[in-house]
């Protein structure tokens, strides 16, 4: 909650915008706070650390669309629904019988969050994945980034590999809208269980959240029946 309370202050940027460092009272003025907070200030100081700017993934996992189902997990237990459904969860129970991606479909508001989110979280990882594992890269011709969200990897990827063409597929409500990356990124909205554009690789960043950043070579096999292709995984 204290890192919450400073991003929506706007600290990291207040003193990331700054030349050198900055002292408190400055910082206090900086953020428009009245003098007398300067003491609380300090000890919220203390508590945040945030190198990466990771502020809209905490804004996104304190949001009360992920935080109220956690309130009904006694209820989610006790009820029998699961006899008829066995995929309610507490979250599709929470939000009206629809599973988180289904959901983000209809929040707009909540969904830029959760994608800014990602989108972030991609810009730092995809610097270390280009340069630690460019021999994953090196030869593919052409390359899917499976549920990739609003692009960054395969933007960074693309980049550093400007000869490769990379498509970035997710869902309709994530990439609609979105502007082609330059000659060699483009969007493919649809449905990963449905079909995957074919290409030489296949990329899917799992769950980044975790900072387990692992690449299969040996994989390729799950994927052979889907396109043929090279699977680079993220987990
Ligand atoms: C945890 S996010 C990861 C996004 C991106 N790979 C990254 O690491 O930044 C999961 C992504 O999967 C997408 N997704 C979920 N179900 C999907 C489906 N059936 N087909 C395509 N994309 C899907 C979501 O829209 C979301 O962008």
């Amino acid at each position: 909650m204290s890192i919450k309370c400073a991003v929506q202050l706007g600290l990291p940027e207040a003193v990331g915008a700054h030349a050198g460092p900055i002292s408190l009272p400055d910082l206090v003025s900086s953020l428009g706070l009245p003098p007398s907070k300067a003491p609380y200030l300090h000890r919220l100081l203390r508590l945040v650390d945030n190198p990466y700017n990771a502020g809209s993934l905490l804004l996104a996992v304190l949001d009360p669309v992920l935080t109220e189902p956690f309130h009904h997990m006694s209820a989610w237990f006790r009820s029998e629904k699961d006899d008829d459904d066995v995929n309610t969860t507490t979250f599709s129970s929470t939000h009206g019988g629809k599973m988180a991606w289904e959901y983000m479909a209809t929040d707009a508001v909540f969904s830029d969050l959760f994608n800014d989110a990602m989108a972030r979280d991609s810009c730092m990882i995809a610097e270390l994945v280009v340069k630690e594992g460019r021999s994953a890269f090196e030869g593919v011709g052409s390359l899917v980034d499976v549920a990739g969200g609003t692009g960054n990897m395969a933007k960074a990827v693309a980049k550093a590999f400007p000869g490769m063409s990379c498509t970035v597929l997710d869902l309709p409500h994530v990439v609609s809208g979105l502007e082609d990356g330059g000659n060699n990124v483009k969007y493919v909205a649809g449905d990963m269980f449905e079909s995957i554009p074919a290409a030489d690789a296949v990329l899917l960043k799992v769950i980044s959240c975790f900072l387990f950043y692992l690449i299969f070579y040996n994989l390729n096999i799950i994927f052979n029946y889907i396109c043929n292709c090279k699977l680079i995984a993220l987990v």
